[in-house]
């Protein structure tokens, strides 16, 4: 038995959801590119969760059901008041609430096949509302209910920020929403098809994953290209401060990928966006700065940017907290985790695999006033 390091390679499940071939992702055989251009959110969980894009019928039935399911237990918001959040990472208190979110749902051990996906909905729906409440709570500022009239893209922004957010901020969080929303087998889905794959319930699958995409080699490296930005500070710095992370072997956030090898095709649309936002809020050095920044890293280490790099001076435009960012993720990918945690139900096998072991070979123990 050898292992393979990072299970780099390794073939771990089947899946109909999403597929990244030759640097090409889609979801369910549509292309990133075109969901990118034209879909909702809420097409896309729809597209994730039934394999099917839906007719207007299924997609206003969906949004209905996620509107009526957006409102939190009072106990959720309690427990935000009564911690000193100040040094609370938001993703930690994410992870903290939906967990805390299956103490008040009845169905939560509940395995059928209609239970389950009737969790499914209430979680994508709280899940933004979490981390809007909890944005606006360690401030000292009260939670914004969220609105019926709204979808999750507009509702996000209008619960985070007390207003209703312009056509041109909707259109750019909600392709952000559809680019982030599954990608095969990568860390937090796999943590959360471990999970459920022992039977255990949906809330824990979604803790788990939201334990694994805080990391900053997965979903935490957005929040970290923005610190690398604020810290390099002015593009007459970028030269110098690359060629010190590459001195000291250090990676620089937001390049690199285990699966692709030409580039993110996601990275695109999200360097568009961030061309366009950067420069109507007055703050272009941001994009002018991270095209200077790819340039080094693809030219100097032959590394692309990954879907985190531009993701970042996106969300800074969009006025959003810097460590909002990877709850922000979470909000988009949860739909992901949820149809990748439905597919795992539908045909289940334990997931356990096995250790090389590389330990000491056979040793005969000795008591412990003998040792
Ligand atoms: C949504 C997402 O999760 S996208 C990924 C977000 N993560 C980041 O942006 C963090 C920075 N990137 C990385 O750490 C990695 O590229 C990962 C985690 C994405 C992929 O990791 P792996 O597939 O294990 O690649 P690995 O780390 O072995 O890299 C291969 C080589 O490229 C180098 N490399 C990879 N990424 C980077 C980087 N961002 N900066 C500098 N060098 C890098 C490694 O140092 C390594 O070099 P070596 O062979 O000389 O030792
Ligand atoms: O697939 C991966 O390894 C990481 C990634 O890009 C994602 O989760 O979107």
């Amino acid at each position: 038995m050898t292992a393979t390091r990072g299970l780099e390679g390794v073939v771990a499940s089947e899946t109909s959801i999403s597929s990244i071939i030759d640097d090409t992702l889609t979801y369910v055989g549509y292309n990133i590119d075109d969901l990118a251009d034209h879909a909702s959110f809420e097409e896309v969980i729809y597209l994730l969760w039934h394999l099917k894009l839906p007719n207007q019928q299924e997609l206003d039935e969906l949004k209905q059901q996620l509107i009526e399911n957006m409102e939190l237990p009072q106990g959720v918001i309690d427990a935000f008041k009564l911690y000193s959040l100040q040094n609370v990472h938001p993703m930690a208190a994410l992870r903290t609430a939906v967990s805390q979110l299956g103490l008040y749902d009845d169905e939560a051990d509940i395995m059928e096949k209609e239970a389950n996906y009737r969790k499914a909905i209430r979680l994508q729906a709280k899940i933004p509302t979490i981390v809007a409440a909890f944005a606006r709570i360690r401030k000292g500022l009260d939670p914004v209910s969220p609105r019926k009239d709204l979808g999750l893209a507009a509702n996000f922004l209008y619960m985070l920020k007390g207003k209703e957010p312009d056509d041109i901020e909707v259109e750019a969080f909600n392709k952000a929403l559809v680019l982030h929303a599954d990608h095969e087998l990568n860390a937090s889905t796999f943590t959360a098809r471990v999970c459920v794959a022992t039977l255990s319930d949906i809330y824990s699958g979604i803790t788990a994953a939201i334990g694994a995409l805080k990391g900053p080699l997965h979903g935490g490296a957005n929040e970290q290209v923005m610190k690398m930005l604020t810290e390099i500070g002015s593009a007459d710095r970028i030269e110098d401060y690359l060629h010190e992370k590459f001195r000291n072997k250090e990676k620089i956030m937001g390049f690199g990928h285990r699966v692709y090898r030409k580039g993110d095709p996601r990275a695109k649309h999200l360097k568009k966006m961030s061309e366009k936002l950067t420069k109507l809020t007055g703050q272009p050095y941001y994009y002018d700065m991270s095209v200077k920044i790819e340039q080094i890293v693809t030219s100097e280490k032959g590394i692309p940017a990954n879907v985190d790099f531009y993701s970042a001076s996106v969300y800074h435009s969009l006025g959003i907290d810097h460590d909002l960012f990877t709850p922000i993720f979470a909000v988009s990918r949860v739909s992901g985790w949820l149809a990748h945690i439905l597919e795992q139900y539908s045909n289940n096998r334990i997931i356990r695999p096995r250790a090389e072991y590389v330990g000491p070979g056979m040793q005969t123990y000795v008591k412990i006033e003998d040792r």
